[in-house]
């Protein structure tokens, strides 16, 4: 039996990004950039005003307050999208609009609050300062420079700045396609007449949505029966994917034969059981150099091994640097015995309180109970060594909701 943290080395140790690929911008959301993105043009491409007023000569405005205004001639009307045809001279301004650029001789720009326009005449009742209210061109972005770095996430920001820049395609890392094969006689498909010694494939489902939610790719292959020729018939063919999980048949049961297929097909195994609950009968090998996966059959066994395991694995292979969840300290309202030499993954609820944490079990702790997984936001982390934790400890809760540090408002959620 191997340590988590061992096996997670040894798991990551193997783990390579996968090459890249160009994807249209929109597509890159979520995704891990493969290549720097540079400056290629400058951003705003020209001087142009950030307010709506009055382009002018500063030197021009210097004596204008409440009491003494001063008189310009409007020479022009620049709106955004246009082109100033004329160079602000002596006396002169131009009517300008946000986004508009700066004409030939303005050095400011005088917002329309502190003018009153009169025919082709403005007055002007503030002096203007250099430069005020005029974006310069490069100011966002000069030429060459590295604006976003290889290995950024992107996120809409990202995607609205390679778009400003005119990057239709953008080169991002390939997402892993994951086969996902149940093996298991008691399975049912999910539209499948209901009887009480069939249940419905649920792990298919499950592992299907953490696959998605990490950004790869599901390769559903079915259930396998629990005999070599259909389990083979389901493995064979799921090589072809860049990552390999099965679910159940994985324990000293007579009909778990996941192992041992594993290896005809041509897996290295390298370890077999992890000193975790649950999950405890994970398998794990390399076949041509891809991981494959055996995982416990229990539904909660199959989702937190996947958290602990796949779900680095696949980040890891999509260019991501950051691996793993987020982890809080919480207090854990209940007391709990468990055996020493694992390391325990409880399902709890994480709540806010007193400007910390606290973390309350969801309910029944057994693997075959997944709706204590539906109630749970975190998995509460108690550590190999320990025999019990009492009522009150501190615990490290690894989150598997984001969601959870939302102010909840509840005027927010009423219905109309
Ligand atoms: N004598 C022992 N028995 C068991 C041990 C052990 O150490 N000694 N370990 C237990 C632990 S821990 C786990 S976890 C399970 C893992 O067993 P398998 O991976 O072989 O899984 P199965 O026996 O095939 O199934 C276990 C359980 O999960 C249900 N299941 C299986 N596949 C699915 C699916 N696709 N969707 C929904 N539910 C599924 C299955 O019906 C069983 O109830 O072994 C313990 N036994
Ligand atoms: O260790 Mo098993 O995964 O508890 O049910």
């Amino acid at each position: 039996m191997i340590q988590v943290e061992d096996a997670l080395n040894i798991i990551l140790k193997e783990t390579f990004p996968l090459g890249a690929e160009k994807v249209a911008v929109l597509e890159s959301l979520g995704r891990v950039l493969g290549e720097s993105v540079y400056g290629g043009r400058i951003i705003p491409p020209r001087d142009n005003s950030s307010m709506d007023g009055y382009a002018v000569r500063e030197v021009d405005t210097q004596e204008a307050s409440p009491s003494n205004p001063i008189i310009l001639d409007v020479i022009e009307d620049i709106p955004a999208g246009s082109i100033p045809k004329r160079a602000i001279g002596i006396g002169q301004a131009a009517r300008i609009m946000t986004g508009a650029p700066i004409p030939e001789g303005a050095d400011a720009v005088v917002k329309v609050e502190d003018t009153r326009q009169t025919g082709q005449r403005v007055e002007l009742t503030v002096a203007a300062k250099k430069a005020e209210n005029i974006r310069f061109a490069g100011e966002d972005v000069r030429e060459g420079e590295e604006v976003i770095p290889a290995g950024t996430v992107v996120r809409p920001a990202e995607v609205g700045m390679m778009a400003a820049l005119g990057k239709s395609f953008v080169s991002v890392y390939q997402r892993p396609v994951v086969a996902v094969i149940a093996t298991g006689d008691e399975l049912a498909d999910i539209d499948d007449p209901v009887s009480s010694w069939k249940i419905v494939n649920s792990n298919a489902y499950s592992l299907t949505a953490q696959i998605l939610q990490c950004g790869a790719v599901p390769l559903l292959m079915g259930i396998a029966r629990d005999n070599r020729e259909d389990l083979l018939a389901k493995f064979r063919p799921a090589l072809r994917a860049d990552v390999i999980l099965s679910s159940g048949g994985v324990s000293v049961g007579d009909y778990d034969m996941v192992k041992d297929i594993m290896t005809e097909v041509g897996t290295d195994i390298e370890f077999w059981r992890v000193a975790m609950k649950p999950g405890k009968p994970l398998v794990y090998g390399r076949i041509s150099g891809k991981p494959i996966f055996g995982l416990p059959g229990n539904p909660v066994s199959t989702m937190v091994s996947f958290e602990q395991f796949v779900r680095p694995v696949l980040l890891k292979m999509m260019g991501h640097r950051f691996l793993f969840r987020r982890t809080v300290q919480a207090v854990l309202k209940e007391g709990l015995d468990k055996q020493p030499e694992l390391t325990y993954f409880v399902r709890v609820h994480v709540e806010r309180k007193d400007g910390g944490y606290v973390a309350v079990l969801t309910g029944e702790q057994s693997s075959g109970i997944l709706k204590s997984m539906v109630r749970a936001n975190g998995l509460a982390i108690l550590p190999k060594g320990v025999r019990n934790i009492s009522s009150g400890e501190r615990v490290t809760v690894q989150m598997i909701d984001d969601s959870f540090n939302m102010t909840l408002n509840p005027e927010y959620f009423q219905e109309r």
